[in-house]
């Protein structure tokens, strides 16, 4: 099968201090998991997250701002996807020689189109960076003027615009790499979002596209097979940590909607991931969303662990 794989947050970091050693040390176990679905023949293609990563680098731009010039957002996003390339790169590539089957892996900076107007622009929704009390949040955003919000129950996180990706500019030359067997990490963080000019110029926006939204668009534009979110859970649930919580492993497109409408999955954490497997699963007949840790991935897709969502 053809499968792109999105990683989330907990693929890539472990909550341990985020040095540069401990990040590659968490994606040398994801890749594990990653190189077992290519062990089993399956054509895989990867998408990742950057909330923490690229807010951190918007931290050590602003510490330095003396010293240098303080870059964008667009930039940052680019410079999150060359750093977490970078890392799944070299850890999967060993990885696969280590099993006696190598192959290419490259990462490639991926620019995603996305509407000047977005709504997403004037309200920003998605949560990056590290987590703060709500008194340092907003000290923070009184001195800093950034927006902050309370994520999840989790705590509070800056956050910034999220607009809806529409078109992967680098798409043809992803699948021609794809096409040459070559292992492709694309629309890293979602995409550096850029708009297009009347000339044809494409011109960075200061956003975070939800990686979540990127990778389904990804998986349709590669009329991939099945699209895995893989994040910090084994299964999707409602009633989500109250004592009658009850894992699902099967969700029909329907059934998904009416549990987005009684608003069982948390926005900017669950929600974006379900409505991506549904617009996947309802974008042509046989294709197939997947929501699972990395742990139980190759399980789950054998049938036995994870949530599927199809039509
Ligand atoms: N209904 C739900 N079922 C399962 N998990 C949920 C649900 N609602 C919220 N969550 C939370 O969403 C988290 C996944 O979102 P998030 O941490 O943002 O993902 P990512 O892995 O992409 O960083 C899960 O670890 C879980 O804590
Ligand atoms: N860009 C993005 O969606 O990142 P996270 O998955 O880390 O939130």
């Amino acid at each position: 099968m053809k499968i792109v794989v999105a990683l989330g947050g907990n693929a890539l970091e472990d909550g341990a201090a985020p040095t540069a050693e401990n990040q590659l040390n968490v994606i040398r176990e994801t890749v594990v998991h990653v190189a077992n679905l290519i062990e089993a023949g399956h054509e895989v293609i990867i998408a990742h997250g950057n909330g923490p990563q690229v807010g951190r680098i918007l931290i050590q731009n602003h510490a330095g701002r003396e010293l240098t010039p303080e870059l964008p957002l667009d930039v940052a996003d680019a410079m999150s996807q060359g750093l977490i390339g970078y890392h799944i790169q070299q850890a999967l590539d060993y990885e696969l020689k280590k099993r006696k089957m190598p192959k290419p892996v490259v990462s490639l900076i991926t620019q995603i189109v996305v509407d000047k107007n977005d709504a997403g622009f004037t309200n920003p929704t998605k949560p990056i960076g590290p987590f703060y009390s709500e008194a340092e949040a907003k000290a923070l955003a009184s001195e800093q003027g950034m927006t902050v919000k309370e994520d999840s129950g989790r705590g509070w996180r800056q956050v910034v615009a999220s607009p809806i990706p529409q078109k992967i500019v680098e798409l043809e030359s992803i699948k021609t790499l794809v096409n040459n067997g070559v292992v492709v990490i694309a629309c890293g963080g979602g995409g550096v979002p850029v708009i297009e000019n009347d000339n044809g110029m494409f011109e960075g926006r200061p956003a975070v596209i939800d990686k979540d939204f990127a990778s389904e668009k990804l998986a349709e534009d590669l009329n991939a097979d099945m699209l895995i979110v893989l994040t910090a859970v084994d299964q999707v649930a409602i009633n989500f940590n109250k004592p009658n919580q009850e894992n699902l492993s099967h969700l029909s497109i329907t059934e998904a909607q009416k549990y987005v409408d009684e608003g069982q999955f948390a926005p900017g954490s669950m929600l974006p991931k379900v409505q991506a497997c549904m617009k996947f699963a309802a974008s042509k007949a046989g294709r197939k969303a997947l929501i699972t840790s990395l742990e139980k991935a190759k399980e789950a897709i054998e049938g036995h662990n994870g949530t599927v969502i199809e039509a």
